[in-house]
């Protein structure tokens, strides 16, 4: 039983599921990171692949662009596929200067300026959080490679190309980067009852007009990826 977007057997996604949001980058990292992956999606040329990590099951697939894309394939695996963890592997454009080019950033809370979560009708503003256990094991993860991470808040956009300076905007309230997708996961997350978290690179930064190569957002970001691929190790370490 599949759904219109996945056409994977049940069982065929590991208990993880990293997802960037680029289907070269998800292909690439079954590619380069994953023993025996092998292809569990295509519908839409959305790649899934399933395989393993450490000896650990892991999948990827890419989430596409934007919230919708990201609210119906994140709601799929949970619910259909009962997938328990999804980490998001995103390039991100910083608006902090405390972000330079490939920094690693963990998104510990998402804001934005969508109305995906006015779906569930509420009285108030809801915050868009990661799953604490995920970004702990994230930040020791971190910490045991030596890899240096900026924990702090999102802001994901409907909008990439958005005026420079409504973006800075959020900046200037310690908004650490900004991108497209996490809320949506978050918000996915928070509602089916699963665990979720963004590990996303500075591929862009907003301040200085840096920018990476087509290439290096689907190839470079290794230390993202094992960071992410670690906690998928660990996750799987706690259920046993
Ligand atoms: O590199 P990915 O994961 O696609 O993430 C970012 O890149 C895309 C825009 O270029 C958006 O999806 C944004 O969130
Ligand atoms: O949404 C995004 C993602 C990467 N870089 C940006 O500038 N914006």
């Amino acid at each position: 039983m599949g759904t219109p977007h996945n056409e994977a057997a049940q069982g065929a996604f590991a208990k993880t599921v990293l997802m960037p949001g680029d289907p070269l980058r998800a292909k690439f990292i079954a590619e380069h990171f994953l023993d025996g992956a092998k292809l569990v999606n295509n519908v839409r040329g959305v790649q899934g692949y399933t395989g393993t990590y450490r000896d650990t099951p892991v999948s990827v697939m890419a989430s596409g662009m934007g919230m919708p894309s990201m609210g119906i394939y994140s709601y799929e695996l949970f619910h259909t596929y009962d997938v328990d963890n999804i980490i998001r592997v995103g390039s991100v454009g910083s608006i902090s200067p405390r972000l330079k080019l490939r920094d690693v950033v963990l998104g510990q809370a998402a804001c934005t300026d969508s109305n995906y979560p006015r779906q569930y009708g509420l009285d108030g503003t809801f915050s868009p959080i990661a799953d604490f256990t995920l970004l702990e094991s994230a930040v020791s993860a971190a910490r045991r490679l030596g890899v240096k991470t900026a924990v702090g808040n999102l802001l994901s956009s409907d909008v990439f190309y958005r005026r420079t300076e409504d973006t800075l905007a959020w900046g200037r309230l310690g908004v650490l980067a900004v991108e497209m997708e996490s809320a949506a996961l978050y918000c996915n997350a928070a509602e089916a009852g699963k665990r979720a978290l963004a590990v996303c690179t500075v591929s862009d930064n907003l301040l200085t007009g840096e920018a990476l190569s087509t290439t290096e957002r689907q190839t470079s970001f290794t230390q993202m990826i094992t960071l992410a691929l670690e906690v998928a190790v660990d996750m799987a370490a706690r259920r046993a």
